[in-house]
């Protein structure tokens, strides 16, 4: 195949759809396709692509046939497009992190014989020993973590093994929780897999090695010498070493496509699988990150996270596994309270309308009067808290006097606090940082502006707001050419377009917000902890 017709496959599997991207030799997009799990499988009943437990809100799971459904429904979108499989190259996958996929005994089995002439879900309706997979939602495994990070000595030591201390999310403790609860799912289960390794698993035809960068979100990798730390393993059931497999480098090229898409979907029979990677780290592989930049994904979850020489001990936040260079690092912040969390705002002050979102955002001065409002409907993992929390200039009060106030005390809230954390976690806000902005929000004009005001930074977009969709594809090429630069493959792409800059009162309102933020969530914390003793 030559270079000119040589075409690469990237797909997403997220919180709210399953999405797919074909791009040419020169990186540009020649088909995308899309599922959304709500809307085109409604018999899974499935709310933002998740099921929140009735009897336990902390309980937050997403059912493996939905997911399955969406690849059959996917694949044919893609045809229609006018996709050509047989010049697919390689294909990579990426997907939500955290959450887990539980292969039944002699699943393995089935997926290297999957019949070309059937879908996907009528063959793996009964290989999977858990069919409601948790996913990185839930926040039931606090006794989980605890054990965790007693098995190595505490919050600080895990921190140090694995780049996170333990979080209600992270793979281990849900995999814990599993062993414990439902110990007969666990014996029956023969691997587990990432969303992302599940993901790359059904294009493989078999089940497919996690990649170090995902892996890192788990709390069971030591993030140094990229292997399972075994005592941490140990902590969380018997056995599990074999379910997971040895973790690869985030551009492996883990074998050839199954036979399954080649017959079925005429991919040629050379075609390759590279390792996927989470939704995080192949924004990083979609956007092009060096020294002084910060990536802020405006998604399900918000995410910030840049490129990083060498780990760093922190107790808020992440350090991962590099998905390009597997001897570097990324920091990654997370807030699981983004894209659902303003949408709820937008519906109770505009009756659903971004154009009157934008308008009442627009009408209100940068510091919003000094009111600040933090706004989580599900558990926040930074801070830890759930609720809505509203004051003004002097004191906390149960609702604002304005639903412009709202609106812009939801969008400052939710900048302020990356800003808190990004500067705990050392990185440089202000002068000489740019912010490259991705994500569904990152389409939203008015709400690029707060975040250049919140960060006193420029910020730029680039041409694709699925920086994780096209990650994948972009990795899909760096694996398949391991002797090419993944600088040189991904120089072809266009420089990122400035959107906006700060204005210059920025920082002279925006620094003693922040401070003051930090000053309310101690108090909130402690507050809380209070009530729990
Ligand atoms: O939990 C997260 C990262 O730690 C989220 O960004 C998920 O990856 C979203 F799918």
């Amino acid at each position: 195949m030559g270079t000119q017709d040589r075409h690469f496959l990237g797909v997403d599997l997220s919180t709210q759809q399953l999405k797919a991207a074909i791009v040419n030799d020169n990186l540009e997009v020649l088909h995308e396709a899309s599922v959304l799990f709500d809307t085109d499988l409604p018999e899974f009943r499935s709310q933002g692509g998740a099921i929140v437990d009735k009897y336990d809100s902390q309980n937050i799971t997403a059912p493996v046939m939905m997911w399955v459904k969406a690849f059959d429904i996917l694949m044919d979108r893609m045809i229609v497009t006018g996709a050509d499989f047989s010049k697919i190259a390689a294909v990579s996958g990426t997907a939500q992190q955290h959450g887990s996929v539980y292969w039944q005994r002699g699943s393995e089995e089935t997926l290297k014989k999957l019949d070309p002439s059937q879908f996907l879900h009528e063959q793996l309706a009964h290989s999977f020993s858990v069919t409601n997979s948790p996913i990185w939602m839930d926040s039931s495994t606090t006794k989980q973590c605890k054990e965790l990070e007693e098995a190595v000595g505490g919050p600080e030591e895990l921190a140090k093994i694995t780049g996170s201390r333990a979080y209600e999310r992270f793979t281990g403790s849900q995999i814990a929780k599993i062993f414990q609860t439902r110990p007969d799912a666990y014996k029956n289960t023969e691997r587990v897999s990432l969303v992302s390794s599940f993901v790359t698993s059904l294009f493989l035809g078999q089940i497919a090695p996690i990649d170090i960068s995902d892996g890192s979100g788990m709390n069971l990798m030591d993030i140094r010498t990229k292997t399972w730390h075994q005592p941490l393993l140990d902590a969380c059931a018997p056995g599990l070493k074999e379910k997971l497999g040895e973790p690869v480098p985030s551009y492996t090229d883990i074998g050839p496509i199954s036979n399954y898409f080649a017959e079925r979907y005429h991919f040629l029979p050379k075609c390759r699988v590279i390792a996927g990677t989470g939704d995080n780290p192949a924004s990083l592989v979609g956007m092009r990150l060096s020294d002084g930049w910060i990536a802020v994904s405006l998604g399900t979850s918000d995410t910030a996270f840049l490129w990083l020489a060498e780990p760093k001990l922190v107790l808020d936040g992440h350090v991962l596994c590099n998905p390009i260079d597997k001897d570097a690092y990324m920091a990654l912040l997370c807030f699981k309270n983004g894209s659902l969390t303003r949408e709820r705002i937008r519906n109770t002050c505009t009756e659903g309308n971004w154009d009157i979102f934008n308008q009442l955002l627009e009408s209100t001065p940068r510091g919003n009067f000094g009111n600040m409002g933090l706004y989580y409907d599900v558990q926040e993992i930074l801070p830890f808290l759930k609720g809505d929390f509203r004051y003004n200039k002097t004191q906390k009060v149960n609702k604002f006097s304005s639903l412009e106030v709202e609106v812009r005390a939801c969008v400052e809230g939710q900048f302020i606090a990356k800003r808190a954390y990004a500067e705990d976690f050392g990185l440089k806000v202000g002068k000489g940082t740019k912010i490259l902005a991705t994500g569904g929000a990152s389409q939203n004009k008015a709400i690029l502006q707060v975040l250049a005001d919140v960060l006193n930074s420029p910020v730029y977009v680039q041409e694709a707001a699925n920086s994780a969709m096209l990650g994948a594809a972009y990795q899909a090429k760096h694996g398949l050419l391991p002797e090419v630069s993944y600088s040189e493959i991904i120089s072809v792409l266009p420089e990122p377009q400035k959107v906006c800059d700060p204005y210059s009162d920025a920082e002279e309102i925006y620094a003693p917000m922040t401070e003051r933020y930090r000053q309310i969530i101690k108090e909130l914390l402690a507050e809380q902890n209070c009530k729990g003793k």
